[in-house]
């Protein structure tokens, strides 16, 4: 069984009177791809800057490695967990690519050559050794995206939090993004990934948690999700193309088989009237 890094029990946050999320679990594994779902406002952002210790619950506990994170700042939590904002201009600061990725792990005091060694690994691993030398705010947003996903990785976190990466970047940006983190999950970095995109959940994660008006509505796999038998339009969620067709054709095929025994009702009808 592998060890729960991330342990969120029965949180509330409230902004004023506001209750943003209402006596929330969620609990992830080592090694886990999971996606956070739901409508704009649900409560994703809040769920993953409180798993950042970016702002502090109203009421319930979240524990890292078994450790109360109740006094833990996010620079403490930066050591274990990296965080890409949606927006990555507001995690984007330094003059080059390079120096980007380095500050992070200079900040958590590695020395010059581990900060050297993790700065090569993370570029290799995002594919920017090329442009280690350019000025990030040139970058496109997929790039930028990825500058992002450097910096934290090159402080070496056992898991990574992306809020809605792919948003605004075409298809082959956003492809090529998420392919990046199949292969840092694969190399064992637990990935947490807040998305309103259907298409991701389905083709890259393994788990999926739906949010709806602050509360946990679904927790389970992609396949569950998406086997027909979960409200999930109600929860503000657009079905994978795939899934969607699927419960056309089974619409149509249900409307065939009425019409079939309506024409088979009228035949036996008229051949019984013609018998008589
Ligand atoms: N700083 C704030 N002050 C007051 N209310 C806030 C604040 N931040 C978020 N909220 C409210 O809390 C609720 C949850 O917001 P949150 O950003 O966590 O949702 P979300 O699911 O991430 O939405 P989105 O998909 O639009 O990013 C929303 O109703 C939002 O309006």
């Amino acid at each position: 069984m592998p060890e729960i890094l991330l342990d969120i029990k029965n949180i509330i946050y409230t902004y004023g009177d506001y209750r943003a999320l209402d006596k929330v679990d969620f609990a992830v594994a080592a090694g886990e791809f999971v996606a956070i779902a739901g409508r704009n406002g649900s409560g994703k952002t809040t769920l993953t800057r409180l798993a950042m210790s970016l702002i502090k619950p109203t009421g319930g506990h979240i524990y890292f490695q078994g450790e109360n994170t109740a006094t833990m700042t996010p620079a403490d939590m930066s050591r274990s967990i990296g965080y890409v904002f949606q927006n990555p201009d507001r995690q984007i600061f330094q003059g080059t690519v390079e120096k980007e990725v380095a500050y992070g792990p200079e900040q958590l005091g590695f020395s010059p050559d581990t900060v050297k060694e993790a700065v090569r690994q993370a570029l290799n691993m995002t594919g920017l050794t090329e442009l280690a030398g350019n000025f990030p705010r040139t970058l496109s947003r997929g790039q930028k995206q990825k500058v992002a996903i450097a910096s934290a990785i090159a402080m070496r976190p056992q898991v990574l939090i992306l809020d809605e990466p792919t948003s605004g970047q075409d298809p082959w940006e956003a492809q090529s993004l998420m392919d990046l983190l199949t292969k840092l999950n694969t190399q064992g970095i637990t990935i947490i990934l807040v998305t309103h995109d259907m298409e991701i959940i389905s083709q890259y994660t393994a788990r999926a948690v739906v949010l709806e008006q602050g509360h946990k509505v679904f927790d389970g796999t992609p396949a569950e999700l998406f086997n027909g038998n979960q409200p999930i339009k109600k929860w503000g969620l657009v079905p994978p193309a795939a899934v969607a067709l699927r419960q056309e054709l089974g619409s149509l095929a249900r409307q065939d088989e009425s019409n079939l025994s309506d024409l088979l009702g009228c035949l036996l009808k008229q051949r019984s009237e013609y018998n008589a």
